[in-house]
């Protein structure tokens, strides 16, 4: 069985390539980074290191890669594949599209291709199907009908902390013990095999919110007080009193949305949250506060890890107090080096926090959560600059 992944980064090595080589796949990285690409060219392998007491290890062997600018090379591995993965970030995907759309039209050409599957492994809701769309947008009708037959999209959810790796080995990759990845059943092909390590599901969603809405809420909430509070590592946030409160009261908040919506058990949910603070602070772990926090304006965005469960806790008529919290101090973030971080920075300094908000946000002018979030924002505001005075 051949998969090619696309994104030989920390979820990419430590989690999807580390899964599916386990799983009896030979493994093809397509990678845009010069060194990652060369490297595993070189040795066809590399170490995935558990952040636990023991620091155990596993080789990862066997695997290949191709460079992201060899077009025709990728679109011919992928017409042997019987599985291609992504873990590039979402909005990497429309980079992948052409490729992928190449090697479909490929497989087309071969009566004996074998059945596709591909996985979007980003954290979003419905990866696979914004692939699924950008990738068909590049092919005919006649084109896509042939190609329905014998590929598919599921959509998935993938857990695991794999933070920005400072190890001497570039291809080495730290990872947290816990791992998760969920894939929708009922989007497979007829008589598609399964795949270890995956969990199949019928119903994707109760699984990608309670993932997206616990564990990215909580950490980009870690992420956005943190940075307001001069920490450097969630590691850090998470051993500060105060701050640690604050996430667990924002999880209360889309936890209470989630038990309602699902039907869940509230005490084994909570169970869910504690594990989930556990592994925030994992000491064997240093993750950045930079890294967890990254792209604020995506993660601003309606249907992401702040909004989307705001939204949905406010129609149940569940308070979003702390959700809205949690977007006023993402309005603070300014991390070095991340675009998105800079152009809010400079967004709110031409027009104000109201438009920012409610541009990114897409709430409505008035919005009750936009009103607890300006009023917020505010106190953040005469606090930073009180703090600045003393
Ligand atoms: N790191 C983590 O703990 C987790 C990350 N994710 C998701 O996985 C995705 C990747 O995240 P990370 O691995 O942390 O990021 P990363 O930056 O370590 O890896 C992304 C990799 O994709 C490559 N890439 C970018 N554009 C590409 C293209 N057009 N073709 C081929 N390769 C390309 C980059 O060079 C990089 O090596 C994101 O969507 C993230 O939300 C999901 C769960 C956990
Ligand atoms: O990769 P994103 O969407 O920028 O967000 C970072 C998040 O991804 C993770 O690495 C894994 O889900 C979390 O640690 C963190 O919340």
């Amino acid at each position: 069985m051949k998969a090619v992944h696309f994104g030989a980064g920390n979820i990419g090595r430590g989690f999807i390539g580390l899964t599916l080589s386990q799983a009896g796949y030979e493994v093809c990285f397509v990678d845009v980074n010069d060194q990652i690409v060369s490297l595993l060219q070189q040795r066809r392998s590399y170490t995935v290191k558990l952040a636990n007491d023991t620091g155990d290890e596993t080789r990862v062997s066997g695997v290949t890669a191709l460079h992201g600018s060899r077009a025709e090379q990728v679109a011919a591995a992928i017409a042997e594949a019987d599985l291609v993965t992504t873990a590039v970030g979402v909005g990497a995907l429309k980079h992948v599209a052409p490729a992928l759309a190449q090697g479909i039209a490929l497989r087309l050409a071969q009566s004996d291709a074998p059945p596709l599957h591909v996985i979007a492994c980003e954290n979003t809701i419905g990866g696979s199907a914004q692939l699924k769309g950008l990738t068909y947008a590049l092919l005919n009708e006649s084109f896509i009908r042939q190609a329905e037959q014998r590929t598919a999209f599921p959509d998935a959810a993938v857990d695991r902390i794999v933070p920005i790796q400072q190890n001497e080995d570039p291809l080495e990759v730290v990872v947290e013990p816990f791992f998760e990845w969920v894939v929708d059943e009922s989007a497979l092909l007829e008589g598609a095999g399964r795949i270890d390590g995956i969990h199949y599901v019928p119903d994707l969603e109760p699984y990608i919110e309670r993932k997206l809405f616990t564990v990215n809420t909580g950490h980009c909430v870690a992420a956005y007080h943190g940075y307001l509070a001069g920490y450097r590592t969630i590691q850090e946030v998470m051993a500060d009193g105060k701050l640690k409160d604050e996430v667990l009261r924002t999880l209360m908040e889309t936890g209470d949305m989630l038990v309602r919506r699902h039907s869940w058990d509230s005490r084994e949910h909570r169970r869910y949250v504690e594990r989930i603070l556990e592994r925030f602070a994992n000491p064997h772990l240093t993750d950045e506060v930079a890294r967890v926090g990254r792209s604020p304006i995506r993660k601003l965005s309606p249907q992401d890890r702040l909004v989307r469960p705001a939204r949905l806790a406010h129609e149940s008529g569940l308070p979003t107090e702390q959700l809205a919290s949690g977007m006023a101090a993402a309005l603070f973030f300014d991390a070095p080096d991340d675009p998105e971080a800079a152009s809010l920075q400079a967004e709110l300094a031409e027009e104000g926090p109201s438009a920012v908000i409610e541009r990114y946000t897409g709430l409505p002018s008035g919005h009750p959560i936009l009103r607890q979030a300006l009023a917020r924002y505010e106190v953040y505001l005469q606090l930073r600059t009180k703090g600045e005075e003393t």
